[in-house]
């Protein structure tokens, strides 16, 4: 059966990326999606964004909605302190064992836990069955109808503490707009936009950040 095009990223990680070398596993990545196959990873130019965000976070605790191929929760684990820890939330079972070989090439599989399944499914099961008290940061890439109702539910769970930090990828394209009606008109969150480019790509797209406020 054909290789998918996840499983051919998974195969240029393997054979060009220097093992335990986060930066080397990202750069790879971006090299072969903007000159081989785009694929949605969160890229280079957001990625810095995501840097930035999360070391302004230092979370101990983070969630990521959306692993895919574990690009971006690379990203977000390899800026972990000690003791941190990442858990990633994917639905699809094809793209998990592939995220976890790649994020095990990065060196970083003892920081970054991936869940599979919905996000509506795990997120009320994370303060139970993961031991998690709060989160202090939350990376929004799954679904992008999902980002309202999962932000919802996330409060809901008790899961937000005050100051509490969440970045949405891709409020321009593919778009986010009931995510972005709900949190700049909900006056518990303090929004901040950050326009950017779609991965790999001249086309227009923006993150935001939203700080809980409790
Ligand atoms: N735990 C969970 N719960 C619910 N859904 C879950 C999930 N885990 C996964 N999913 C299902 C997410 C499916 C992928 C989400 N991301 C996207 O759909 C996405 C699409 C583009 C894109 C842009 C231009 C184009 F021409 C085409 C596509 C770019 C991006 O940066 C994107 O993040
Ligand atoms: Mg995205």
């Amino acid at each position: 059966m054909d290789q998918s095009k996840e499983q051919r990223i998974l195969n240029s990680v393997s054979y060009n990326a220097v093992k335990g070398d986060p930066e080397s596993v990202l750069d790879c990545i971006d090299k072969y999606c903007s000159q081989k196959e785009w694929a949605m990873n969160v890229g280079d130019e957001k990625g810095l964004i995501l840097d930035n965000v999360v070391k302004e976070a230092d979370p101990t605790t983070a969630l990521e909605l959306g692993t895919y191929c574990g690009y971006s929760a690379i990203r977000i684990a390899r800026l972990l302190k000690p003791k941190a820890h990442l858990f990633s939330i994917e639905f699809n079972p094809e793209f998990v064992p592939i995220a976890k070989e790649i994020i095990e090439i990065a060196g970083l599989s003892d920081k970054v836990t991936i869940l599979e399944g919905h996000a509506q499914d795990i997120i009320p099961q994370l303060k139970s069955k993961y031991d998690v008290d709060t989160l202090d940061f939350v990376f929004l890439d799954h679904w992008k109808e999902r980002y309202a109702p999962d932000t919802i539910l996330l409060e809901e769970c008790g899961l937000l503490r005050k100051g509490s930090i969440l970045l949405a990828d891709n409020i321009i394209y593919p778009g986010a707009p009931e995510f972005l009606e709900y949190i700049r008109n909900h006056k518990r969150f303090e929004c901040t936009n950050y326009p950017s480019h779609l991965e790999y790509m001249k086309v227009e797209d923006a993150m935001e950040k939203a700080v809980y406020l409790g």
